[in-house]
């Protein structure tokens, strides 16, 4: 059978991650197709570390139907690891995550991890991000005004149809945008009223990702942070 990349992607991630591995050790993960091969792979080494901290309910249904032990993360102090899929990556290694809803949970797990590992496939890795609309999760009440909101920052916001988190709220997608200065960005969404969190990965950025296409896998790490 042949491998995806990100089967690939996937597979890196677990050999990178199983040498460290230790039976007390809750592991952060993260939602999607990328993580779901991840998800897949761990399985067999279940036995190896304690068991996970999801950051969806889709991704705690796949982790306990393969046997994984759920953790609450109010339980826990740092985590030693979150591994996790992106919807673009610069060369900076911030992100753009949300395509599938779960950025809110995603950024508080990677938030409590010492190592972000993100694996993607290769052309997810981009010079400026933006081209992916930027998701944004919204307090159900406020999304017209945060809507005006990211227009005015020169965005295309459109509300995504017909989802609903897993925190029961909304979700923006932001066209548009070219996000030349991250940070700033993130902190300017993040700090309009209605808004709960954005996809935009910058104050907690990946440490290491590793970036998988047919002819292999990439890894790159963090630039010194400035
Ligand atoms: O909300 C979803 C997440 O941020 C995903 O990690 C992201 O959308 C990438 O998903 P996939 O691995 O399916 O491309």
């Amino acid at each position: 059978m042949n491998t995806s990349p990100k089967q690939a992607a996937a597979q890196a991630a677990l050999e990178l991650i199983l040498p460290q591995l230790k039976r007390e050790m809750v592991l952060g993960i993260g939602t999607g197709s990328t993580a779901n091969c991840f998800i897949d792979l761990l399985a067999a080494h279940k036995q190896a570390f304690a068991g996970a901290v999801a950051s969806s309910e889709q991704s705690a249904a796949r982790l306990a139907a393969q046997g994984i032990a759920l953790y609450d993360l109010n339980d826990l102090a740092q985590l030693d690891f979150y591994i996790d899929g992106a919807d673009e990556a610069d060369p900076n290694l911030c992100l753009i995550k949300g395509g599938g809803g779960a950025l809110t949970r995603e950024k508080i797990v990677a938030a409590t991890a010492k190592t972000f590992v993100c694996i993607a496939e290769a052309h997810k890795r981009v010079e400026v991000l933006g081209a992916f609309p930027l998701p944004v999760e919204v307090i159900p009440m406020a999304c017209a005004y945060v809507m005006r909101e990211l227009t005015q920052l020169g965005a295309k916001p459109l509300k995504r149809a017909d989802v609903v988190t897993d925190n029961g709220n909304w979700i923006i997608d932001a066209a548009g945008l070219a996000i030349t200065q991250p940070l700033a960005l993130e902190a300017q969404v993040n700090a309009i009223t209605g808004v709960v969190e954005s996809g935009l990965f910058a104050s907690r950025r990946a440490d290491i990702l590793l970036l998988a296409s047919h002819t292999g896998v990439v890894h790159l790490e963090c630039p010194s942070k400035g």
